[in-house]
């Protein structure tokens, strides 16, 4: 009998799970648990991950949570404490063995993911089960309905879906304790900040409506999407935060938190430091945040934050709490620039860096904004497009040619450095980054595993289907960032792969 595509399935899991082991042991980190209290040091940054670690992670994993899958082999099952569904291999799993109609029924009620995500944290359920003395053995449905005044019928109905989830353990019935995961979610966590910023549901229930839209279904403009639908105005997402101060400081802390996590990522595998001394211009900066990090450990060049003027004291206040002897210095300044403007800084050899920008924009706009970029270039200026490129969702059978699998990744220590970097190019943006100790590529999907990693590339191929509803905006292929980029007069001179999901294209004068 020929059970190819499973035993491939099957072994890319093994191969996954015993790498992550393997680096688990060497680095001497704690055992993972996903019911443990305590954050554990994989949560915090992907830079601080060896890459094979990084690599065999993506490759096996999106969000660790138990595994309930019994079919899995014993060895496979009973090997380790800790079992994982993955992104990529168990995804892919998911995709072969679960019965269609169960598919359906579950990805249909998907909606009250995000509706029970919002009951558990907006009602208080979360700080009620991270603050009790009794966090480890939990609260009861009845003294969570007493403290919060909630119905503890409605609330086991909730916390037995969030269980399921992952979110959190049922210690004895009716009795349930955070899980690791949830720990996101407490108050000052990146994790709170994204899932407090409304919007989201209200702008996908309109998504139907406006790709039906006798007049809009073919519109590009950032005026005639489900946003304009659901909220009833006529405004962009940005002029109506503009009227709305309490939304603009929920949604900036939660495109903040988005930074923050990668941050450690970009800061130490683009090779900065090659730059030399340069100026680097964060167009649509924000909040500064990037900026910052970068200012702390480029001591030769200087910064300039630019964004709307509403969102300038935010950044300046940032700055001034983080690192007001730069500021005195000068070394980092913050400026109103309207990006569809004329760039009024220029130089030589200047640097310009558009963060999590261009995607919020159609091709007409990003080739405007690009324009005004080019027309103050220098012939040795760069400009970097940090944002994610997607992977077309292809399956192969047989690993082609050019496969770098995690065999091919050297276990490594944690430390990488900066300094050291020199990026190479394939057609997929993959890339080499070199860390202090050993070069590392990412890796290439093995047979069966979809070329983006199939449920790995989840998270932002959502947030592209955010982007759509929000500002007819899109994540982008590397062809279709080729083609922005060859439009306004500019070309690649490199791809970055991070560890993170955003990748950093390098761009010059063409
Ligand atoms: C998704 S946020 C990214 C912020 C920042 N680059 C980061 O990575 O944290 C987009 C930013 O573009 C800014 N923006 C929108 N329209 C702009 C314009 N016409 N000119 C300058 N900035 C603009 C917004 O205020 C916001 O700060």
């Amino acid at each position: 009998m020929n059970l190819t595509e499973l035993v491939a399935l099957q072994s890319t899991l093994n191969e996954a799970l015993d790498a992550i082991q393997a680096e688990i042991r060497n680095d001497g980190l704690p055992e993972l648990s996903t019911t443990s209290q305590e954050p554990h040091p994989l949560d915090h940054s992907n830079a601080s991950t060896s890459p094979r670690l990084y690599e065999a992670r993506r490759l096996a994993l999106g969000k660790p949570f138990l595994c309930t899958f019994g079919y899995l082999s014993d060895e496979v099952i009973h090997r380790s404490e800790y079992h994982f569904v993955s992104a990529a291999s168990i995804g892919q799993l998911k995709n072969l063995l679960q019965v269609p109609y169960e598919k359906v029924v579950e990805q249909s009620c998907a909606v009250y993911d995000t509706s029970c995500l919002d009951i558990f944290v907006k009602t208080g359920i979360v700080d009620a089960l991270a603050e009790t003395p009794h966090s480890a053995t939990g609260l009861h449905v009845l003294e969570l309905q007493k403290q919060l005044d909630l119905p503890a019928p409605k609330l086991r109905t909730v916390m037995r879906y969030l269980a399921c989830q992952g979110w959190v353990h049922e210690t004895q019935e009716d009795v349930f304790t955070l899980n690791r995961p949830a720990l996101e979610l407490r108050k000052g966590n990146n994790g709170r900040k994204w899932v407090l910023t409304p919007g989201k549901p209200k702008v996908a229930s309109s998504l139907l409506d406006v790709i039906t839209h006798p007049q809009w279904k073919h519109s590009r403009s950032p005026k005639e999407t489900a946003f304009q639908l659901s909220h009833k105005t006529p405004l962009t997402l940005f002029a109506y935060l503009k009227q709305n101060p309490a939304e603009l400081k929920q949604w900036a802390s939660s495109v903040r938190s988005l930074g923050d996590v990668y941050q450690p990522a970009i800061v130490n595998d683009y090779p900065w430091k090659r730059l030399g001394p340069r100026t680097i211009v964060d167009v649509g900066g924000g909040q500064g945040n990037l900026s910052i990090s970068l200012a702390k450990c480029l001591p030769e060049c200087n910064f300039v934050i630019q964004d709307l003027p509403e969102v300038v004291p935010i950044a300046q206040g940032n700055i001034d709490r983080d690192i007001p002897e730069l500021a005195e210095e000068g070394r980092i300044v913050v400026e109103a620039h309207n990006f569809f403007h004329t760039q009024p800084r220029s130089s030589e050899d200047i640097v310009y860096m558009f963060r999590y920008i261009l995607h919020d924009w159609p091709e007409a706009d990003c080739i405007t904004i690009l324009k005004n970029t080019k027309a103050a270039a220098g012939r040795r200026s760069k400009i970097l497009i940090v944002e994610y490129v997607s992977t077309p969702s292809t399956i192969s059978s047989t690993p082609s040619g050019d496969t770098i699998s995690l065999s091919d990744l050297s276990a490594t220590s944690h430390s990488h450095s900066h300094s050291n970097s020199n990026g190479v190019i394939n057609g997929n943006g993959n890339g080499v980054v070199k860390t202090k100790s050993k070069a590392y590529r990412s890796i290439t999907a093995p047979a069966y595993v979809p070329a983006n990693f199939g449920a790995n590339a989840k998270m932002h191929l959502a947030l592209g289907v955010h982007m759509m509803g929000v500002f007819n905006a899109l994540e982008r292929s590397l062809t279709e960032w080729q083609e922005i980029i060859e439009a306004a007069g500019l070309k690649i001179s490199g791809v970055y792969s991070l560890r993170a999901s955003v990748s950093v294209i390098e761009c010059e004068l063409a």
